[in-house]
């Protein structure tokens, strides 16, 4: 499908499975992202995962070899907040997550407790509790109202599947009988937050993800070109699996770091 250059792109990228592995960087991912840089096209990491904050995360990349502004960091946490915020401001929540999820909440001013809070919020972690998740589990069925950062069953490391939210949110709705509301990636609420952050419009943004339920169906639905990268959850029959199609597939971000200019023209 012939794709209309902008004069220039902005990037939407996500992170697990299209820049890093864990703590390991997808080979070529720091030379895509130095491109960016020398070509002064606009990037932000749009991350489903909600583990860390801006802060950290940019500690880790960099360990990682990617150099990435905190600013130029946007993760499924700093959705959630934003949303709540909205929602409900000066609320109260029980968190299931890490500091990037619990940091977040602070700093819109609510409080976290296990005493009748208004939310119960499961964010990603590698240390799920027993204990954390029975308390989520009762509090949400005394009423109180059940978000999940993102809907990811699993994520991609050097070592094999990990499991993620969606999973454990699985869980949860499988004893309470009552389903999470996602605000992470596809959300269009995630997008736009995005986007209105970015201070740019869909048509000359495009997004590169690993996963077509997120990454590739969050652009589609707010109009973005979408790029499919096979180093992640993905392999190259999954896109056949979905009605829809992203723009273009490659292997990895390596393979667009000589073409940032005009990624669909090569
Ligand atoms: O955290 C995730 C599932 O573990 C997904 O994160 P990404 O959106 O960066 O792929
Ligand atoms: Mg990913």
């Amino acid at each position: 499908m012939g794709v209309t250059e902008p004069s220039t792109w902005t990037y939407l990228m996500d992170m697990d499975g299209v820049l890093v592995h864990e703590e390991h960087m997808v080979p070529g991912a720091d030379e895509f992202v130095a491109a960016l840089r020398e070509n002064g096209i606009p990037f932000m990491v749009f991350t489903n995962n909600s583990i860390y904050t801006p802060r950290d995360l940019r500690a880790r990349l960099l360990r990682s070899g990617l150099d990435i502004p905190e600013e130029a960091i946007w993760t499924s946490a700093l959705a959630t907040a934003q949303f709540l915020e909205q929602q409900r401001p000066g609320g109260s929540a029980f968190v299931v997550g890490e500091s990037g999820l619990t940091t977040a909440l602070h700093n819109i001013g609510y409080v976290l407790t296990d005493r009748d809070p208004d939310y119960v919020i499961l964010g990603e972690t590698r240390t799920y509790s027993f204990e954390a998740i029975t308390k989520a589990i009762r509090l949400v069925e005394n009423g109180a109202r059940f978000i999940a950062t993102n809907p990811d069953e699993k994520g991609p490391s050097r070592e094999g599947t990990l499991p993620a939210t969606g999973a454990v949110a699985a869980l949860i709705e499988r004893v309470t009988g009552r389903a999470p509301y996602y605000v992470g990636k596809p959300n269009p609420l995630m997008m736009r937050s995005a986007l209105r952050h970015l201070g740019v419009h869909s048509e000359n943004t495009l997004m590169i993800g690993d996963r077509m339920d997120t990454d590739v169906r969050s652009g589609l639905e707010s109009g973005l070109q979408t790029i499919l990268v096979l180093s992640g959850i993905s392999d190259q029959d999954t896109a056949e699996l979905f009605p829809y199609r992203p723009t273009k597939v490659v292997r990895s971000i390596a393979d667009l770091r000589d073409h940032v200019t005009d990624p669909f023209q090569a």
